[in-house]
């Protein structure tokens, strides 16, 4: 199968070099990206006026957590979590979960995204509803054992059966990822566990880290150290992990991260949400850690739009920071691009020839998008994901002029007012 791209602007390359081009796909490589490419291809798409993409990597989310919007809003994190979230989840069904990474996949399809690292429950029903969606998908299973010897075992073995599950699908678009919770949630034998477990099976592992000064006091009291401190003696980080948050860090926890290699998923509409914090970007940059972003839950944001998590990421430094030349368009396209993928090693979040065919066309025949002076800072600033409308992943067509070509809208939506019925 191939596809041509004809006549867009063409974000190119690891620069973002706008280049009026032709993109030819074949398979689910990018092959050739030029002027005038004359070949025939199955499918042509006219993106005259339009601008062609890399993809959007979600670096951290709860997929499911659509059915959740709006339940519990202007609350601190474990408040919220405590009173109103966990006890929802608990009445999830293994069905109600797949409702909601439906919904999740719909939503990430419309905006531009096309990998996700997701965190949830009954991760190989997440990773059904996510192939046949068409989208990538680095689904982990959240760990929680609360210090009880007999949950951490309860934990890893589930853990185990859904990557067992997920490696049963056989394909190269879902990904099981090893995700204990949390510090606060885990006991150091069960990540202890995690480490060796994802050494041996050659997985990412995702955590939360170091997310608001509640958890520093917690971990501070319990261990007597920070998060970091604590996760680094205890030898769990290294290139393959990616701790989401990382707002409440200090110089010392920052260079063992970058000494280790170690990737923060920043989630800014979350944190500021949530009013966790205003993580310490300019510091993770300056130390060389590789920072991308996500959009955390759908109950925490309350979207999965990454286009709008970008503009939210950028005007939270600047006006942290007090300083607009922080955090500018392009930091931010790639945080939300190309430095996602490369935490999952992803050949991918870059349009040129050899790369993953995973990527978006922009309608910018519209008024907030004209006249054309800067397009990554159209993107970034004035743009949203309802803006997307035309989303390629591995070379396949999934969303065509706004259409969903891979799941059936109406019957989502319809689903997921009858699953809120059902928990409410
Ligand atoms: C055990 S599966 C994942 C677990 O995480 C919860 N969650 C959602 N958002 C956050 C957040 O910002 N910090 C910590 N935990 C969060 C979610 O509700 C699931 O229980
Ligand atoms: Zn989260």
């Amino acid at each position: 199968m191939s596809i041509l791209i004809r006549n867009g602007y063409v974000l190119y390359g690891e620069n973002l070099e706008v280049v009026k081009a032709d993109v030819l796909i074949e398979g689910n490589r990018i092959v050739e990206v030029k002027k005038g490419i004359n070949e025939g291809a199955d499918t042509v798409i006219d993106a005259t006026g339009r601008v062609v993409s890399p993809g959007f990597v979600n670096l951290h989310t709860h997929s499911p957590m659509g059915l959740l919007r709006g339940l519990a809003d202007d609350l601190p994190l474990m408040e919220w979590l405590e009173k109103h979230i966990w006890p929802r989840e608990a009445k999830l069904t293994r069905e109600h979960i797949k409702v909601g990474a439906y919904l999740g996949a719909l939503e990430m399809i419309k905006t531009g995204t096309t990998t996700f690292l997701d965190m949830y429950f009954q991760m190989d029903a997440v990773a059904e509803a996510t192939l046949e969606a068409g989208l990538r998908g680095y689904l982990s299973y959240g760990m929680i054992d609360l210090g009880d010897p007999e949950r951490t075992e309860k934990e890893i073995k589930e853990a185990l059966r859904e990557m067992k599950a997920i490696e049963g699908l056989n394909s190269e678009r879902v990904h099981f990822v090893f995700g204990p919770h949390a510090p606060y949630t885990c006991s150091l034998a069960l990540l202890k566990e995690v480490r060796k477990l994802a050494d041996e099976h050659g997985k990412l592992i995702t955590i939360h880290v170091a997310e608001t000064m509640a958890e520093l006091g917690k971990i501070q009291e319990r261990y007597g150290k920070s998060p970091v401190v604590l996760l680094d003696e205890i030898g769990f980080f290294g290139s393959d992990v990616i701790i989401a948050h990382g707002v409440w860090l200090d110089s010392r926890d920052v260079s063992i991260l970058a000494r280790n290699g170690v990737t923060v998923a920043h989630n800014p509409a979350s944190n500021m949400k949530l009013a966790s914090g205003v993580m310490p970007l300019q510091r993770l940059l300056n130390a060389g850690v590789n920072v991308g972003l996500g959009t955390d839950g759908s109950a925490s944001n309350n979207n999965l739009d990454m286009v709008e998590e970008m503009k939210l990421a950028a005007l939270l430094h600047k006006v942290h920071n007090l300083d607009p030349t922080v955090a500018d368009a392009r930091t931010v396209f790639k945080m939300a691009t190309v430095n996602g993928a490369k935490a999952l090693r992803l050949n991918a979040g870059v349009i040129k020839p050899g790369y993953l065919a995973d990527l978006v066309i922009f309608d910018f025949n519209r008024p907030h998008l004209r006249p054309i002076h800067d397009i990554v800072s159209h993107i970034v600033y004035s743009a949203n994901g309802n803006d997307v409308e035309t989303t390629i992943v591995d070379g396949k067509v999934l969303m065509l002029d706004r259409e969903v070509l891979t799941l059936d809208e109406e019957k989502i939506l319809n689903r997921a007012e009858e699953v809120a019925r059902e928990l409410s």
